[in-house]
């Protein structure tokens, strides 16, 4: 499978001091590549550089081409969207009109083309169609995810880089969030994930990387990853020695915190 995406020797700092210190990695077509670590450990700060969110040194790779000089929009239009760790919803707009901003960099294309999208979108998150005339700062901390991920679906991206999905959801609903992105996937969507829940994100996955202090310390397939000793002790709990992320099981945490 050749890579949708790469980075290749990626440094960000804020304040001239390096978060992401180097950091390789490659996300082929139609996968699930996660990227697990504590916090802390650089995983927003790759993504947002990954956005061009953040200015970075290093080489960022998309469909075989570079785009470190694009901006966000210039990366949107390639067909990259992130959805951020704080959502960023539009709180006092309905599910509908922050779903509809989503596309509106593609206005010109009209009403049937901007439908089309809404429906897609409805049909992978009927709750969102459901609750289509809510404010979004009404919305459950799960409908909150779901519709930042709809909206960066309007976009219909090739890859979609989400950061921590789960955060603050309780398991059931990481469960179906966890269940689209697969889903995402069999629609030929290439995911990057960024989670602390290193067991759900792997269980998920193709293919991993550990960050540690802005450094990849471990890569392999997702199914190797989880069998590694390290890994089970570090981030999935098991072993004698558990990490500063030790809920990273996803059941300790209620819906309500986003
Ligand atoms: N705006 C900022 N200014 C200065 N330092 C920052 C800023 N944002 C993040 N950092 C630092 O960069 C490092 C990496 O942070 P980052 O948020 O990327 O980690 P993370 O792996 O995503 O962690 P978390 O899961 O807690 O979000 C941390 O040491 C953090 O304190």
């Amino acid at each position: 499978m050749s890579a949708l995406f790469q980075l290749e020797k990626l440094f960000v700092a804020y304040h001239g001091v390096d978060a992401v210190r180097g950091v390789s990695l490659s996300a082929p077509r139609g996968a699930i590549v996660s990227v697990i670590g504590a916090n802390g450990a650089g995983k927003s700060t790759m993504l947002n550089a990954a956005m061009g969110i953040l200015p970075a040194r290093g080489q960022i790779i998309f469909d075989g081409a570079p785009i470190h000089g694009l901006s966000v929009e210039e990366r949107f239009f390639k067909g990259i969207a992130l959805v951020a760790e704080k959502r960023e919803l539009f709180a006092s707009l309905p599910v509908e009109d922050n779903l509809a901003l989503g596309r509106f960099r593609f206005r010109r294309e009209g009403r049937a083309a901007a439908h089309a999208a809404l429906d897609e979108v409805y049909d992978l998150f009927p709750r969102l169609r459901e609750r289509r005339r809510q404010l979004a700062g009404t919305l459950s901390g799960g409908e909150r995810q779901m519709l930042a991920m709809g909206r960066a679906l309007m976009g219909k991206p090739r890859l979609l880089m989400l950061d921590e999905p789960s955060l603050g959801l309780a398991p059931l609903i990481v469960r179906e969030i966890f269940r689209i992105v697969v889903s995402l996937r069999e629609r030929g969507v290439s995911i990057l994930l960024v989670e602390q829940n290193a067991r759900a994100a792997l269980q998920i996955s193709d293919y991993g990387y550990v960050l540690e202090n802005g450094r990849v310390s471990l890569e392999g397939p997702s199914a190797a990853l989880q069998e590694d000793a390290r890994v089970a002790a570090t981030y999935l709990g098991f072993g004698a020695h558990r990490g500063d992320d030790g809920d990273d099981d996803a059941d300790g945490d209620d819906d309500a915190a986003t």
